[in-house]
């Protein structure tokens, strides 16, 4: 099962190596705004399955937060490091 930090691994080695077809790579050629869109399309999205949907996926959506909340890090260039020294 992927962890955070194999997944962080993952999508820097993308940013890095910019493979064809990398939803990641579109995703910070876009730019930080749209990549600021997509975490609050995804934490409202969140906020929705948490009240009406079932727990299978508001997990999914969690997963989906959780990934466009990392391709921001790389995209301003935080390590895992940087945000776990403040948890
Ligand atoms: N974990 C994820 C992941 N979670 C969410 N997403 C993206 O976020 C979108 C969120 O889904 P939505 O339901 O909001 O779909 P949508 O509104 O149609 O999204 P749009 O694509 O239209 O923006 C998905 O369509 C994916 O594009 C992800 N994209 C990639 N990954 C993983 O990241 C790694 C690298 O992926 P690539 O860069 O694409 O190779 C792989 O391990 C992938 O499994």
């Amino acid at each position: 099962m992927k962890t955070f930090d194999a997944l962080f691994e993952e999508l820097t080695e993308k940013a890095r190596s910019r493979p064809a077809g990398s939803g990641t790579v579109a995703q910070l050629d876009a730019g930080v705004h749209a990549i600021g869109k997509k975490v609050i399309e995804e934490a409202a999205e969140v906020w929705m399955a948490a009240e009406h949907q079932s727990d299978e996926e508001l997990a999914e959506e969690i997963s989906q937060l959780l990934y466009h909340l990392q391709v921001l890090m790389l995209a301003k260039g935080l390590s895992t490091a940087d945000v776990y020294r403040h948890l």
